[in-house]
């Protein structure tokens, strides 16, 4: 499960101590998760989420990733807001991490995807695009083509061990990438990991957003594309295209898409499947024997790669109309 970091009721209650929440009844680890370590937090004021960041999230990020979710919330975006201790600070340090407590969002996320389930997506993503545009702060995307490149030649040694002749594979991808990556898509801040396990509903509406720690700079499209890659496509590996085209029609009530964006989502959904492939990948394998946490699976990226190599156009998505189908 992820929890990394254990915390002692001594660390739990001196660090609480800082904050008006009144006493602590319980915190449970939550086993959901890869990447930090979280805790439903139970105070006298309710519930709230106890976050522990681990090895992806650089603390120099932080900073961002708090300034937005204040932004959004700020804006009427359904997101966790990072709660402030009695010195008006949000974070601080427990068991030796950075540690931050923010807001619970009540829901839970769709175990099963339905298009329903993609046009409250597509809208919500939209908004996020829009409610970003005068958020200040920048972070670079570290995990575009530099931060691929990286990640597989640490991977090259092994990666022939997950799949016949993966390495070759990769290293032909990121060549290809690299000659038709667009330029130019209009950009901002993208949530970038927005999985069904981010995304909150409540029957049968969208109730928020979490986990807004990939955020960073880049192109707007391309927040799309992981959606498509995440939402659109069945256990046994096909693509839907009416789940694609929910999504899509959906975003663009809210934010319509340029000619230029439509026609680099081919390219965009090839540059996504490579990079969840390759931080499964690395995760597959450098995960510590005996580690709670399983490795996702590296190869239902690979999969969605093959599938987005065999696409030249929109229309392969059965997108040719640009998603424009009415819902
Ligand atoms: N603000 C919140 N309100 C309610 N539940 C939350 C909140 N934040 C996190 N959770 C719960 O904790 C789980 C893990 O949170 P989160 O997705 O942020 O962890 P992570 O380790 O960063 O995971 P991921 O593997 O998706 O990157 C969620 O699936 C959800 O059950
Ligand atoms: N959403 C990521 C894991 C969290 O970063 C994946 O499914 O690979």
């Amino acid at each position: 499960m992820a929890v990394y970091t254990e915390v002692t009721d001594d660390e739990l209650n001196a660090f609480i101590a800082q904050y008006d929440l009144g006493a602590v009844l319980s915190c449970k680890g939550i086993a959901e998760g890869v990447e930090n370590s979280n805790f439903l937090l139970v105070t006298e004021r309710g519930p709230f989420i106890l976050t522990l960041y681990e090895k992806r999230t650089r603390r120099e990020d932080l900073p961002f990733f708090l300034g937005l979710m204040e932004h959004l919330a700020d804006k009427g975006i359904a997101c966790p807001l990072p709660v402030q201790g009695t010195d008006g600070l949000a974070l601080r340090e427990l068991a030796g991490r950075p540690a931050v407590i923010v807001t619970f969002l009540a829901g839970m996320w769709p175990r099963r995807i339905t298009p329903h389930h993609c046009a409250e997506l597509g809208t919500a993503l939209a908004r996020l695009h829009l409610a970003v545009a005068d958020f200040r702060m920048e972070r670079p995307n570290a995990l575009s083509l530099d931060g691929w490149k990286d990640l597989a030649g640490k991977c090259a040694p092994r990666a022939d061990e997950v799949a016949r002749d993966l390495r070759a594979t990769l290293e032909a991808e990121l060549a290809a990438l690299e000659a038709n990556w667009p330029a130019g898509l209009p950009s901002g801040v993208i949530h970038a990991d927005l999985f069904p396990d981010n995304v909150f509903f409540r029957g049968d509406g969208l109730s928020g957003l979490i986990d807004f720690y990939f955020a960073c700079n880049d192109f707007l499209a391309y927040d799309i594309a992981i959606c498509m890659n995440a939402w659109c496509f069945e256990v046994d590996g096909s693509f839907n295209a009416t789940k694609a085209r929910m999504l899509l029609t959906s975003y663009q009530k809210v934010r319509p898409l340029s000619p230029a964006e439509l026609a680099a989502l081919p390219w965009l959904c090839r540059g996504s499947a490579l990079r969840f492939l390759l931080t499964r990948l690395y995760d597959w394998l450098n995960h510590p024997p005996g580690a709670f946490v399983r490795p996702k699976d590296p190869l239902e990226y690979l999969r969605k790669l093959r599938f987005h190599q065999t696409v030249r156009g929109l229309g392969d998505y059965a997108l040719d109309d640009g998603g424009s189908y009415q819902v």
